[in-house]
């Protein structure tokens, strides 16, 4: 027998208008379907993932005119109702075709000489860039290595535990330092481009409630944009919508339809949404747009758009999503940095200058020491999977690397999970930011169906082995398993027992890992069994199962491994294989399973409840949803059945939340000319654009801190001007104590008298925070005015010539030269070095020898 969760958790119709899998295939065990029937968002058909990329071969998708949300044709009725279901076609079917198909090309290849393979960046043009670039990974393992890096420079930057899951920085990366940005005169940039379609500027509230209502989005903030229903509202440019068009997309997914508008609109954004709902486009097309309208590029800038993500995979992934709709924009170049792989390659190619640039922290931190890069240029920057990068102990360098990019930027943070953690963070580097929210914040995608099973251990490898013929016929299979040593294990028998299967896990080569998910994503292998390092961003569509093999240790890393199934409105299964001991994990899966409103098994029940953490959340018979705070949660997200589609605008205190930096009072040129009095404006009067002042303005009380007793005016405002300035609290004791100060740098400590001087007029206390002793680096241009350039395809000085490719190949040949000679003569020197080292170690090594038996000798003669 099965409990359905309270009424207000069983509503049949998804939300996200995706179709879900109507009924499991026989045989594979299950308890439960969802069966949500709308099919707003789906997706063209692609015969594999490389047709994904393939452009021009592509007959356009049937043009479709706008979608008025407000008077849907019947047509538009219709497919948002589900469409007809002619074009289904059932999994087995279309495997079985697959593979009749490949036999026949076998059959007609059979004798036929292969094709010559191509030499490797020559065809370009003719891979997809995903492709191309693991080929290019592959093909130059060692490239430039020796040139320029140590094994140490090149290495991991990710450390796995004995379970094989990342954990956190090994290579020490020092945070870059702060920036003085008072001292940097930046050009001024457009962010905001958004020009409300007609109809959804005429649309009331209840219209914007009704369809938020239908997207199951939240959208809260101050003055948000209102959110869409088709990509005709975005206002585009043509190049880019017929991307889009191309890789076949016919409507915007809900974080689309509501986070696109508050982009172009130069908002900031926090967007959490479900795995597999479409966030990464919903950042990357906006981004592409906003590099379109910025000014070109110089020969050595750095990047417009930075894009961070946790991890290898992801970053790679997120490269090619780039690519694929920049692709209509031939001056475009993207760029990637990644560690594990050498970095004169990536070097080379940041020098010549990328409008996006896709990269995981520390890498980017590295070039950035190195010179091969800068950010003075860049406008805007998003952190996808950002509470990830906080849980790997990135923090230090993401706020870094945030700090050191314009204070006006425009800032985005995606993720399918949000931690606490991350709420700090996102109050420093955000400002005013919109936050989005699709269904509760960790929640499981509705279109996972998950089912369970109790074993014992040694029982699940022989379970896996009876089951997976069968899973592999509704498409392909991801096991994850949480020790490095035990993924190789189950992946060793599945081999012997003569299944296709790839394994992934932290301790392999970059090269490798690229190669076995390649291969995955072709079918070639039908099963990959992996640890966590491929639980989170990994797309790929024809993922039909997810086994939990080792349950998920914590709760967002089970709702990431889950979601690598049923990705853009497809529709999977996970399978959790517990033990009977497993009760803690117990409860981890039944949460997640109840976020999806589908009806739990007792069995799964009667397991978590032997848990006693689990217990003392539930009620006596273990029904009464409720989640702890520690478990999720984070930004206000409060309980999570108290989730409500709306829009919650924001009236904020006189914009106390904005960043002075937006609207700063304007500093005095020359900061030893003392300001005259007449000019400064009072403290604590009231005044506009000055956070300090707007703070002190409001009723005492408004601000207080938690617990705190009723703070003084001035107080308030030192409060509120120390976090904007510093990021950290400010508490304020009683009042014959010293406030108590936290400080982002510890060698700087100006006073409080400093800090409300500088909060109120603007000049530096110290001037010599931040660290005076930073500079740019060398190759990066100051910031000048901008040099426009009458060429689309170089955004180079005005009058210099982009070099020619032959011209490029030589100098690098040089340039290698050089180096190799370099190396040479260092390795020379050193090896003098260490020769000469060990002869001295040798001497001394000798006369301590020496010295001994002397002492030795003397002894015996006294005794
Ligand atoms: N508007 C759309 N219509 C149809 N498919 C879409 C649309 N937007 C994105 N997709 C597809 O949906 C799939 C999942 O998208 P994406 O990888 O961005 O999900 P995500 O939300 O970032 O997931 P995760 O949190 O797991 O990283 C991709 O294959 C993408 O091509």
């Amino acid at each position: 027998m099965a409990y359905r969760p309270p009424a207000k958790y069983s509503v049949s119709t998804n939300r996200q208008g995706y179709k879900t899998l109507e009924e499991l295939p026989e045989g594979i065990p299950t308890w439960t379907t969802n069966s949500g029937k709308s099919n707003s968002n789906k997706r063209r058909r692609m015969a594999d993932e490389d047709s994904y990329f393939d452009d021009d071969d592509d007959p356009p998708p049937p043009s479709r005119s706008t979608y008025d949300p407000f008077n849907p044709t019947e047509e538009q009725n219709q497919a948002q109702a589900g469409g007809d279901d002619e074009d289904e076609i059932d999994p087995l079917d279309a495997f079985m075709a697959v593979n009749n198909a490949k036999a026949e090309i076998d059959k007609k290849n059979v004798g036929k000489s292969k094709p010559k393979q191509k030499a490797l960046r020559q065809d370009i043009e003719k891979k997809d860039s995903e492709e191309q670039f693991y080929d290019y990974i592959k093909a130059n393992p060692n490239a430039g290595k020796a040139f320029t890096h140590t094994e140490e420079e090149a290495g991991e930057e990710i450390t796995y535990d004995e379970y094989g899951n990342a954990t956190k920085v090994k290579k020490e990366i020092d945070p870059l330092p702060a920036i003085c940005h008072s001292e940097i005169e930046y050009p001024s940039f457009q962010k905001n481009f958004y020009k409300p379609h007609e109809d959804i500027r005429n649309a009331s509230k209840n219209q914007i409630n009704k369809l938020l209502a239908e997207l199951g989005i939240r959208i809260a903030g101050y003055q948000p944009e209102k959110p869409v229903s088709s990509f005709g509202h975005m206002g585009f440019p043509d190049r880019l919508l017929e991307r889009i068009r191309k890789v076949g997309f016919l409507d915007p997914t809900p974080i689309q339809s509501t986070a696109i508008p508050q982009i172009l609109a130069g908002r900031d954004v926090i967007g959490i949404a479900q795995t597999g709902s479409g966030k990464t486009a919903g950042f990357v097309w906006p981004i592409i747009y906003h590099v379109t309208k910025q000014r070109p590029l110089k020969y050595g800038d750095g990047p417009m758009a930075l894009i961070m993500a946790p991890t290898r995979e992801l970053c790679q992934q997120l490269y090619a999503e780039v690519r694929k709709f920049a692709k209509n924009y031939d001056s475009f170049r993207v760029g990637i940095c990644f560690g594990g792989v050498n970095m004169y390659e990536q070097g080379k190619e940041l020098k010549m200058g990328v409008e996006i640039l896709v990269a995981t922290p520390g890498r980017l931190i590295d070039h950035v020491k190195k010179g091969n890069t800068e950010l003075s240029k860049c406008t805007i920057i998003c952190l996808d999977e950002a509470d990830r990068m906080l849980e790997l102990g990135f923090e230090p360098q993401v706020r870094s690397i945030c700090n050191h990019v314009r204070p006006d930027k425009q800032c985005l943070f995606f993720s399918a999970t949000f931690k606490k953690v991350i709420e700090r963070l996102a109050t420093e580097v955000l400002n005013d930011p919109v936050k989005l929210t699709q269904g509760q914040i960790g929640q499981v995608n509705e279109n996972v169906t998950q089912t369970f099973k109790i074993l014992g251990q040694d029982q699940k490898l022989q379970w896996l082995l009876n089951n997976i013929v069968q899973l592999n016929s509704v498409g392909s299979l991801l096991v994850f398993v949480t020790r490095k040593a035990d993924c190789v294990t189950v992946h060793e028998e599945l081999k012997k027992s003569g299944y296709k299967t790839g394994v992934i896990h932290g301790d392999m080569h970059q090269a490798e890992r690229n190669d076995v998910i390649k291969a995955f994503k072709k079918q070639q292998l039908a099963t990959l069994i992996a640890t966590d390092v491929a639980a989170r961003g990994l797309d790929i569509s024809h993922i039909k199962t997810v086994i939990n093999y080792d349950p998920a240790r914590n709760y967002d890393t089970h709702v990431h491994r889950v979601g690598r199934t049923a990705r853009a409105g497809n529709t999977g299964t996970a399978i959790s294989l517990l033990t009977p001991q497993d009760s803690e994990y117990a409860g981890i899966v039944l949460r997640s399973i109840e976020t999806t409103k589908q009806p739990v098994p007792d069995e799964m029940l009667r397991l978590a409840m032997k848990d006693s953490s689990f217990r003392m959340t539930r009620g006596k018979d273990g029904k009464n949803i409720g989640y702890s705070d520690n478990d999720r949660g984070g930004f206000g997200s409060g309980k999570a059945n108290n989730f409500v589609a709306e829009f919650v605008e924001y009236r904020s205190p006189a914009g106390s939340a904005r960043n002075p930096y937006l609207n700063p009072p304007p500093p005095p040129k020359d900061p030893t000319v003392a300001v005259p009095l007449a000019n400064r404006p009072t403290p604590m009067a009231p005044g506009a654009g000055n956070p300090v002042q707007m703070a002190a303005t409001q009723p005492a009380g408004v601000l207080q801190g938690k617990g705190s007793s009723v703070m003084s005016d001035r107080a308030v405002a030192m409060r509120k001007a120390m976090s904007s300035r510093f990021g950290r609290s400010f508490v304020a004791g009683k009042a014959d104590e010293k406030p108590k100060i936290e400080y982002t740098d510890p060698n700087v400590r100006p006073t409080l008298d400093q800090l409300f001087q500088e909060h109120t007029t603007g000049v530096p206390a110290i001037p010599s925070f931040p660290n005076p002793h930073y500079q740019m680096p060398t190759s990066a241009p100051t910031p000048s005015a901008p040099v426009y350039n009458d060429s689309a395809q170089f955004h180079g000085q005005k009058g210099e010539r982009r070099p020619s490719k032959e011209e490029e190949r030589d100098r690098d040949r040089d340039r290698n030269r050089d180096r190799e000679r370099e190396r040479k003569d260092r390795d020379r020197d050193t090896d003098r070095y260490e020769r000469r080292r060990d002869d001295r170690d040798r001497d001394r090594d000798r006369d301590r020898h020496r010295d001994r038996d002397r002492d030795s000798h003397r002894r015996s003669r006294w005794n």
